[in-house]
């Protein structure tokens, strides 16, 4: 996960996109004055379905902002109104001091050629050019001359290690090949925003988790702010920095994957939730606390490192453990205990696995 900084890069309110045959209807200029609820029932009600709900949230720069949800819960088509591949109903978008539901025309097309990156689930590679050449088309449409766009997707692909397949086809890749490509074109024009709508739910799930270490990889090394999709809990804790839960169009929770395991809001987040083996996704940072009294004794444990790395030493008695850094902060044996007992009760054994 990276450190994101705390400037905000992507602004937006009370965002509302709604398909059916009438929505610029219930939203006049002055805005809705009804509370949200009660104009999405409406809608639904009245033949239309409500897909964005009144989001609102920022992404900070550097960081992995996770929007996760069921299938039907609104994330395609809330990305798709932050990248304007779709007009919203109602709400501002701000991003680099613009108003993105407002502009229009060259301005779009410019911002989304030179400050969004775009990465989906089908890889949408262009069959008949080589792996070089689909990273580089989209500096070809920036008009970049041609040794320098291809100077340039060869650093990308070096970066996603594919550095020895410049000239294979599509064809001649695997899944996961294609899906690094992918990830280079997109990254080749150096978007500002780098959006990832479930990248990597179409490669096989060994494959799936390599292509999650690398992104992490990736983004510890360029520090994108990132919109990511995903319906799995899972690669949601293990990427996001924070996380926007979405059912029906609303976001219902939103905080950092800690605060939403901890925290559930409902028994509808809740039950999201108790798949998920708090004792591997929560980190020590989250449960620590300034030290009380004496410091505690031994090595210090890593404040990234989840829970599960102190159970060794749980078991061997010790209470205490210092948390690495300068910040004189403990992890104490009860706090570790109560999530231990969580797992337990949703059948997870100490280890992380199911029992
Ligand atoms: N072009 C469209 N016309 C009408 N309804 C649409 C359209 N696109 C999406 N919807 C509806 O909007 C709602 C949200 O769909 P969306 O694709 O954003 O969900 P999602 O969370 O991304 O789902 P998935 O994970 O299956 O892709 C769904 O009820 C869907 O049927």
């Amino acid at each position: 996960m990276a450190q994101a900084s705390s400037r905000i890069m992507l602004s937006c309110k009370h965002l509302w996109k709604v398909f059916g045959p009438r929505p610029a209807y219930y939203f006049d200029t002055a805005g809705y004055r009804i509370d949200p609820e009660a104009l999405a029932a409406r809608l639904r009600g009245e033949g239309h379905i409500p897909a964005v709900v009144d989001a609102s949230f920022d992404v900070k720069q550097g960081e992995i902002f996770v929007i996760m949800g069921l299938s039907g819960s609104g994330k395609s088509t809330l990305v798709r109104c932050l990248s304007r591949l779709l007009d919203i109903e109602y709400g501002t978008m701000e991003f680099d001091g613009q108003d993105l539901a407002r502009i229009s025309g060259r301005d779009l097309i410019e911002i989304r050629r030179r400050k969004m990156g775009m990465v989906f689930q089908s890889f949408g590679l262009m069959p008949h050019l080589t792996a070089l050449e689909n990273v580089a088309f989209p500096l070809k449409l920036q008009g970049v001359a041609r040794s320098e766009r291809e100077a340039r997707a060869r650093e990308m692909l070096e970066l996603v290690e594919l550095g020895s397949r410049l000239d294979a086809l599509p064809s001649q890749l695997s899944g996961g090949q294609q899906q690094r490509v992918g990830i280079a074109r997109s990254l080749a024009p150096d978007p500002d925003l780098w959006f990832l709508d479930e990248p990597f739910s179409a490669l096989d799930p060994l494959i799936h988790r390599q292509m999650q270490d690398e992104f992490l990889r990736l983004q510890n090394q360029l520090k994108k702010t990132i919109v990511f999709i995903t319906h799995d809990i899972m690669e949601a804790c293990r990427l996001a920095d924070r996380i926007a839960l979405m059912r029906g169009g609303r976001i219902i929770q939103l905080g950092t994957p800690a605060e939403i395991l901890l925290s559930p809001v409902d028994d509808y987040v809740a039950d999201f939730t108790a798949e998920v083996a708090l004792s591997r996704a929560i980190r020590v940072r989250d449960l620590a606390r300034p030290a009380q009294g004496e410091p505690p004794e031994g090595p210090p444990v890593p404040a990234a490192a989840p829970i599960e790395v102190v159970l060794p030493a749980l078991a061997a008695g010790q209470r205490r453990f210092r948390v690495e850094g300068d910040g004189g902060l403990e992890l104490e044996a009860g706090a570790v205990l109560e999530v231990l007992q969580r797992d337990a009760r949703h059948g997870f054994r100490a280890d992380g696995a199911s029992a």
